[in-house]
């Protein structure tokens, strides 16, 4: 959704140490918000930049092995992406941790289709022999894969190129969903119309089933609704089998 007329908005997301800020100021260059430098990002920066004739605002998100509620950054991060709905989510990826890194892109995919996947570091992976199938890549997860060094400015030109495709709705994602066991999705199956009867098709359902099945308590707060009207629904609902484990 755009902020305003003509802007789309961005959000970087990815594991710790993966070369979101890098990234982040090799596009926005000096047109940023508060100052961000590599190393520890702790709050979001916010920063700007045009591209074929569009205005993008991008923000830096903390770096977070997953999306659910172990600390105050995952909830930034979660919020960010659930709230205000960026037109584009740049998953940054570790091409030398890639199995690693690839539980927080299903997570992302679980909450938004508008996907683009970056897998940075390829210079280092391939220092290290390690060789990434990005066409196999791209077509199990569904998005666009994009293979990146932002250290070495590599990629660039062709991650931008796909972002403009994204917002001029060029590019039809197919969001890999993660299929959990039988008793947990006949589970999902019935908490999905009831969370679209409160709080309306403005969220990703599915995952706020998941994350409901979960007993997630913070995310009920952020959603600011009266928690008692999910709670008398969920102990009906719930089971002892996380759905964390992908
Ligand atoms: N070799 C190589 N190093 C990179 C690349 N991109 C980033 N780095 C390095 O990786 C380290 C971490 O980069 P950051 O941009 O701070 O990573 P981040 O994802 O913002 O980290 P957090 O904010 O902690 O989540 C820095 O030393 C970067 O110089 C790359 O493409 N190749
Ligand atoms: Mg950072």
């Amino acid at each position: 959704m755009s902020n305003n007329h003509n802007q789309y908005t961005i959000a970087l997301a990815g594991n710790p140490n993966t070369g979101k800020s890098t990234l982040f100021n090799l596009l926005t260059g000096l047109r940023q918000h508060t100052g961000n430098w590599t190393g520890k990002t702790v709050a979001h920066a916010e920063g700007f930049f045009d591209y074929k004739g569009q205005s993008y605002q991008i923000t830096d998100l903390p770096g977070t092995y997953s999306l659910y509620s172990n600390s105050a950054d995952e909830e930034v991060a979660r919020d960010f992406i659930i709230f205000a709905k960026p037109d584009v989510t740049l998953v940054v990826l570790d091409a030398t941790a890639l199995e690693r890194n690839l539980n927080l892109a299903l997570q992302v995919l679980e909450m938004t289709s508008q996907v683009i996947v970056c897998v940075n570091l390829m210079d280092e992976a391939k220092k290290k022999g390690i060789q990434i199938d990005i066409h196999k890549l791209s077509q199990k997860l569904g998005v666009p894969v994009v293979p990146i060094s932002a250290r070495n400015e590599e990629g660039i030109d062709q991650l931008l190129d796909t972002i403009d495709q994204m917002v001029r709705g060029d590019i039809q994602t197919n969001p890999l969903q993660i299929s959990y066991n039988r008793t947990i999705e006949e589970k999902i199956e019935k908490l999905v119309p009831f969370v679209k009867q409160v709080i309306g098709d403005h969220y990703p359902a599915r995952w706020i089933a998941l994350r409901l099945l979960d007993g997630d308590m913070s995310l009920l707060q952020s959603l600011q609704k009266e928690p008692r009207q999910f709670l008398k629904e969920v102990p009906h609902y719930a089971c002892n089998c996380s759905t964390k484990s992908i």
